[in-house]
Protein backbone atom coordinates (compact mmCIF):
# COMPACT_ATOMS: atom_id res chain seq x y z
CA UNK A 1 0.00 0.00 0.00
CA UNK A 2 1.33 3.22 -1.27
CA UNK A 3 1.73 6.21 1.09
CA UNK A 4 0.07 9.42 -0.47
CA UNK A 5 -0.07 13.58 0.20
CA UNK A 6 -2.82 15.30 -0.11
CA UNK A 7 -3.00 19.05 -0.41
CA UNK A 8 -6.36 20.93 -0.07
CA UNK A 9 -5.88 24.65 -1.20
CA UNK A 10 -8.45 26.62 0.97
CA UNK A 11 -9.31 30.45 0.86
CA UNK A 12 -7.31 30.93 4.25
CA UNK A 13 -5.34 27.35 4.68
CA UNK A 14 -3.44 24.78 3.06
CA UNK A 15 -3.92 21.61 4.30
CA UNK A 16 -1.52 19.24 4.16
CA UNK A 17 -2.07 15.53 4.21
CA UNK A 18 0.07 12.56 4.65
CA UNK A 19 -1.71 8.92 4.19
CA UNK A 20 -0.22 6.07 4.44
CA UNK A 21 -2.27 2.75 3.79
CA UNK A 22 -5.78 4.88 3.43
CA UNK A 23 -4.57 6.11 6.88
CA UNK A 24 -4.43 10.15 7.67
CA UNK A 25 -0.98 9.78 9.77
CA UNK A 26 0.00 13.93 10.11
CA UNK A 27 -1.59 16.73 8.63
CA UNK A 28 -0.20 20.18 7.92
CA UNK A 29 -2.01 23.62 8.43
CA UNK A 30 -0.77 26.37 6.64
CA UNK A 31 -2.31 30.03 6.10
CA UNK A 32 -2.96 31.25 2.19
CA UNK A 33 -0.40 33.75 2.24
CA UNK A 34 -1.40 35.19 -1.05
CA UNK A 35 2.17 37.51 -0.64
CA UNK A 36 4.23 34.33 -0.04
CA UNK A 37 6.63 32.47 -3.08
CA UNK A 38 6.83 28.75 -3.16
CA UNK A 39 10.27 28.90 -0.91
CA UNK A 40 7.87 30.04 1.64
CA UNK A 41 5.53 26.67 1.21
CA UNK A 42 8.60 24.22 0.70
CA UNK A 43 10.35 25.43 3.19
CA UNK A 44 7.29 25.02 6.09
CA UNK A 45 6.12 21.30 4.30
CA UNK A 46 9.94 20.23 4.53
CA UNK A 47 10.80 21.64 7.90
CA UNK A 48 7.31 19.89 8.99
CA UNK A 49 8.48 16.50 7.45
CA UNK A 50 11.76 16.62 9.28
CA UNK A 51 10.16 16.87 12.30
CA UNK A 52 7.85 13.99 12.19
CA UNK A 53 10.33 11.87 10.23
CA UNK A 54 8.41 11.66 7.01
CA UNK A 55 10.88 10.09 4.34
CA UNK A 56 10.47 11.78 1.08
CA UNK A 57 11.05 8.96 -1.03
CA UNK A 58 7.79 6.63 0.98
CA UNK A 59 5.99 9.42 -1.38
CA UNK A 60 4.83 8.46 -4.43
CA UNK A 61 1.57 9.62 -4.98
CA UNK A 62 -0.32 13.40 -4.75
CA UNK A 63 -3.66 15.09 -4.93
CA UNK A 64 -4.18 18.81 -4.83
CA UNK A 65 -7.56 19.99 -4.85
CA UNK A 66 -7.14 24.13 -5.28
CA UNK A 67 -9.88 27.02 -4.80
CA UNK A 68 -6.77 29.14 -5.14
CA UNK A 69 -5.25 29.17 -8.46
CA UNK A 70 -2.81 31.25 -7.93
CA UNK A 71 -0.89 28.68 -5.16
CA UNK A 72 -1.64 25.78 -6.77
CA UNK A 73 1.67 25.55 -8.82
CA UNK A 74 3.95 26.16 -5.71
CA UNK A 75 2.30 22.76 -4.36
CA UNK A 76 2.47 20.79 -7.66
CA UNK A 77 6.29 21.92 -8.27
CA UNK A 78 6.61 21.03 -4.53
CA UNK A 79 6.11 17.35 -5.46
CA UNK A 80 7.87 17.88 -9.04
CA UNK A 81 10.96 19.23 -6.74
CA UNK A 82 11.22 17.22 -3.36
CA UNK A 83 9.13 14.20 -4.16
CA UNK A 84 10.08 13.14 -7.74
CA UNK A 85 6.31 13.00 -9.37
CA UNK A 86 3.39 14.85 -10.40
CA UNK A 87 0.14 15.37 -8.46
CA UNK A 88 -3.13 14.63 -9.78
CA UNK A 89 -5.07 17.97 -9.65
CA UNK A 90 -8.79 17.45 -8.75
CA UNK A 91 -11.01 18.40 -11.54
CA UNK A 92 -14.77 18.15 -11.29
CA UNK A 93 -15.50 19.30 -14.77
CA UNK A 94 -13.95 15.93 -16.01
CA UNK A 95 -14.40 13.70 -13.41
CA UNK A 96 -16.36 10.94 -13.86
CA UNK A 97 -16.32 9.46 -10.04
CA UNK A 98 -19.46 11.81 -9.32
CA UNK A 99 -22.10 12.74 -11.59
CA UNK A 100 -22.30 16.63 -11.57
CA UNK A 101 -26.14 18.40 -11.65
CA UNK A 102 -25.56 21.85 -12.22
CA UNK A 103 -25.55 24.11 -15.40
CA UNK A 104 -21.95 24.46 -15.24
CA UNK A 105 -20.48 21.65 -13.98
CA UNK A 106 -16.62 22.95 -14.56
CA UNK A 107 -17.48 26.07 -12.11
CA UNK A 108 -18.12 23.53 -8.89
CA UNK A 109 -14.90 24.08 -6.61
CA UNK A 110 -12.67 20.88 -5.98
CA UNK A 111 -12.98 21.30 -2.45
CA UNK A 112 -16.93 20.57 -2.17
CA UNK A 113 -16.58 18.05 -5.10
CA UNK A 114 -14.18 16.01 -3.06
CA UNK A 115 -16.05 16.33 0.11
CA UNK A 116 -19.24 14.91 -1.72
CA UNK A 117 -17.48 12.05 -2.74
CA UNK A 118 -16.20 11.56 0.20
CA UNK A 119 -19.72 11.61 2.39
CA UNK A 120 -21.26 9.93 -0.72
CA UNK A 121 -18.86 6.99 -0.39
CA UNK A 122 -18.43 6.40 3.49
CA UNK A 123 -22.51 6.93 3.99
CA UNK A 124 -23.68 5.23 0.79
CA UNK A 125 -27.42 7.76 0.92
CA UNK A 126 -28.22 11.17 0.14
CA UNK A 127 -25.91 13.90 2.07
CA UNK A 128 -25.77 17.06 2.72
CA UNK A 129 -22.38 18.35 3.22
CA UNK A 130 -21.52 21.59 5.51
CA UNK A 131 -17.90 23.24 5.33
CA UNK A 132 -17.80 26.20 7.76
CA UNK A 133 -14.90 27.67 5.81
CA UNK A 134 -13.82 30.90 4.55
CA UNK A 135 -16.74 30.35 3.18
CA UNK A 136 -19.74 28.44 4.71
CA UNK A 137 -21.40 26.00 1.92
CA UNK A 138 -23.97 23.60 1.45
CA UNK A 139 -22.64 20.76 -1.10
CA UNK A 140 -26.25 18.21 -1.63
CA UNK A 141 -26.03 14.84 -2.90
CA UNK A 142 -28.81 12.69 -3.74
CA UNK A 143 -29.17 8.85 -2.92
CA UNK A 144 -27.44 7.94 -6.54
CA UNK A 145 -24.70 9.72 -5.51
CA UNK A 146 -25.62 12.70 -7.89
CA UNK A 147 -24.03 16.21 -6.63
CA UNK A 148 -27.47 18.01 -7.32
CA UNK A 149 -26.02 21.64 -5.98
CA UNK A 150 -24.43 24.35 -3.53
CA UNK A 151 -25.10 27.19 -1.36
CA UNK A 152 -22.40 29.60 -0.38
CA UNK A 153 -22.25 32.10 2.04
CA UNK A 154 -19.77 34.22 3.81
CA UNK A 155 -17.84 31.84 6.40
CA UNK A 156 -18.22 33.23 10.17
CA UNK A 157 -15.00 34.76 10.57
CA UNK A 158 -15.50 35.97 7.22
CA UNK A 159 -18.66 37.43 8.10
CA UNK A 160 -17.06 38.90 11.09
CA UNK A 161 -14.26 40.69 9.22
CA UNK A 162 -16.48 42.16 6.96
CA UNK A 163 -17.91 44.46 9.96
CA UNK A 164 -14.75 46.07 9.51
CA UNK A 165 -13.58 48.28 6.57
CA UNK A 166 -10.09 48.25 8.55
CA UNK A 167 -9.03 44.82 9.72
CA UNK A 168 -6.68 45.79 11.56
CA UNK A 169 -8.91 47.76 13.71
CA UNK A 170 -11.09 44.12 13.80
CA UNK A 171 -11.78 43.88 17.56
CA UNK A 172 -10.79 40.00 18.78
CA UNK A 173 -14.28 38.51 19.06
CA UNK A 174 -13.94 35.25 20.63
CA UNK A 175 -16.05 32.51 18.95
CA UNK A 176 -18.20 31.88 21.81
CA UNK A 177 -21.87 32.19 21.50
CA UNK A 178 -22.95 34.29 24.69
CA UNK A 179 -25.58 33.91 26.70
CA UNK A 180 -28.13 36.46 26.28
CA UNK A 181 -29.25 37.49 22.85
CA UNK A 182 -29.58 40.58 23.28
CA UNK A 183 -25.93 42.42 23.41
CA UNK A 184 -25.32 45.06 26.21
CA UNK A 185 -21.76 45.91 24.44
CA UNK A 186 -19.75 45.67 20.82
CA UNK A 187 -18.19 42.05 21.05
CA UNK A 188 -21.48 40.64 22.62
CA UNK A 189 -23.55 42.30 19.91
CA UNK A 190 -21.22 40.88 17.13
CA UNK A 191 -20.84 37.69 18.81
CA UNK A 192 -24.99 36.79 19.27
CA UNK A 193 -25.62 38.53 16.16
CA UNK A 194 -23.13 36.97 13.94
CA UNK A 195 -23.39 33.30 15.52
CA UNK A 196 -26.72 32.98 16.80
CA UNK A 197 -27.74 34.63 13.76
CA UNK A 198 -25.85 32.00 11.77
CA UNK A 199 -27.31 28.81 13.96
CA UNK A 200 -30.41 30.11 12.15
CA UNK A 201 -29.59 30.27 8.41
CA UNK A 202 -27.43 26.85 8.92
CA UNK A 203 -31.06 25.79 10.79
CA UNK A 204 -33.10 26.94 7.98
CA UNK A 205 -31.28 25.98 5.12
CA UNK A 206 -30.71 22.22 5.76
CA UNK A 207 -34.40 22.15 6.61
CA UNK A 208 -35.30 23.53 3.06
CA UNK A 209 -32.42 21.76 1.18
CA UNK A 210 -33.68 18.36 2.73
CA UNK A 211 -37.19 18.88 1.65
CA UNK A 212 -35.92 19.48 -1.29
CA UNK A 213 -34.25 16.69 -2.02
CA UNK A 214 -36.94 14.94 -0.57
CA UNK A 215 -34.36 11.47 0.60
CA UNK A 216 -33.53 10.24 3.85
CA UNK A 217 -31.31 12.67 3.96
CA UNK A 218 -27.54 12.34 6.34
CA UNK A 219 -25.79 15.39 7.38
CA UNK A 220 -22.22 15.73 7.31
CA UNK A 221 -20.46 19.34 9.09
CA UNK A 222 -16.76 19.93 8.12
CA UNK A 223 -14.15 22.75 8.06
CA UNK A 224 -11.93 24.64 10.55
CA UNK A 225 -15.30 26.52 11.81
CA UNK A 226 -17.31 23.12 12.26
CA UNK A 227 -17.35 23.45 16.46
CA UNK A 228 -18.13 26.92 16.77
CA UNK A 229 -22.03 26.38 16.69
CA UNK A 230 -22.34 24.48 19.03
CA UNK A 231 -26.36 24.93 19.75
CA UNK A 232 -27.21 22.98 16.43
CA UNK A 233 -24.77 20.04 16.89
CA UNK A 234 -28.06 17.78 16.94
CA UNK A 235 -28.74 19.03 13.50
CA UNK A 236 -25.40 16.64 12.16
CA UNK A 237 -25.11 12.93 11.71
CA UNK A 238 -21.77 13.46 11.94
CA UNK A 239 -18.88 16.38 12.14
CA UNK A 240 -15.88 15.03 9.82
CA UNK A 241 -12.84 17.39 10.04
CA UNK A 242 -11.04 15.13 7.98
CA UNK A 243 -13.28 14.71 4.81
CA UNK A 244 -11.69 16.73 2.43
CA UNK A 245 -8.45 15.01 2.89
CA UNK A 246 -10.40 11.45 3.20
CA UNK A 247 -11.77 12.33 -0.26
CA UNK A 248 -8.89 13.48 -1.74
CA UNK A 249 -7.73 10.31 -1.36
CA UNK A 250 -10.24 8.42 -2.77
CA UNK A 251 -10.01 10.88 -5.82
CA UNK A 252 -6.25 9.59 -6.09
CA UNK A 253 -6.80 6.05 -5.29
CA UNK A 254 -9.30 6.06 -8.54
CA UNK A 255 -6.73 7.61 -10.42
CA UNK A 256 -3.28 7.23 -9.52
N1 LIG B 1 -9.19 23.84 15.26
C1 LIG B 1 -9.60 25.05 14.88
N2 LIG B 1 -10.23 25.89 15.75
C2 LIG B 1 -10.66 27.12 15.36
N3 LIG B 1 -10.49 27.59 14.14
C3 LIG B 1 -9.87 26.81 13.26
C4 LIG B 1 -9.39 25.50 13.56
N4 LIG B 1 -8.83 24.97 12.46
C5 LIG B 1 -8.95 25.93 11.52
N5 LIG B 1 -9.55 27.02 12.00
C6 LIG B 1 -9.88 28.27 11.27
O1 LIG B 1 -11.06 28.00 10.52
C7 LIG B 1 -11.10 28.87 9.39
C8 LIG B 1 -11.53 28.07 8.20
O2 LIG B 1 -10.52 27.14 7.89
P1 LIG B 1 -10.69 26.15 6.67
O3 LIG B 1 -11.89 25.30 6.88
O4 LIG B 1 -9.40 25.45 6.42
O5 LIG B 1 -11.00 27.22 5.51
P2 LIG B 1 -10.60 27.22 3.97
O6 LIG B 1 -10.89 25.84 3.45
O7 LIG B 1 -11.48 28.26 3.40
O8 LIG B 1 -9.14 27.56 3.87
C9 LIG B 1 -9.71 29.50 9.31
O9 LIG B 1 -9.79 30.83 9.77
C10 LIG B 1 -8.87 28.66 10.23
O10 LIG B 1 -7.83 29.42 10.80
C1 LIG C 1 -17.14 28.19 -2.41
C2 LIG C 1 -15.65 28.29 -2.18
C3 LIG C 1 -15.24 29.76 -2.22
C4 LIG C 1 -15.31 27.71 -0.80
O1 LIG C 1 -13.94 27.92 -0.54
P1 LIG C 1 -13.30 27.73 0.93
O2 LIG C 1 -14.21 28.37 1.90
O3 LIG C 1 -13.22 26.23 1.16
O4 LIG C 1 -11.95 28.34 0.87
C5 LIG C 1 -14.87 27.45 -3.26
O5 LIG C 1 -15.29 26.13 -3.23
C6 LIG C 1 -15.03 28.03 -4.64
O6 LIG C 1 -14.37 28.97 -4.99
N1 LIG C 1 -15.95 27.44 -5.42
C7 LIG C 1 -16.28 27.86 -6.74
C8 LIG C 1 -17.73 28.24 -6.83
C9 LIG C 1 -18.71 27.10 -6.67
O7 LIG C 1 -18.36 26.04 -6.11
O8 LIG C 1 -19.86 27.23 -7.12
K1 LIG D 1 -11.84 23.79 2.34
Amino acid sequence: MSKVIVFDIGNSDVVVGFFDANILKYSLRIKSLKNENALYFEYRILNFMLEKGISKTDYTKGVVSSVVPSLTPYFVEFCNKFLDFDPILVNPGISKLMKINIDNPEELGADLFVNALAAYTIHQKACIVVDFGTALTFTSVNSKGEILGVNIVPGIKTAIKSLFSDTSLLPQVKLEIPEKVIGKNSMHSIQSGILIGYEGLVKELISKIKTEIGEDVTVVGTGGLSSVLTGIFPLFDVIDRELTQKGLLMYGNAYL
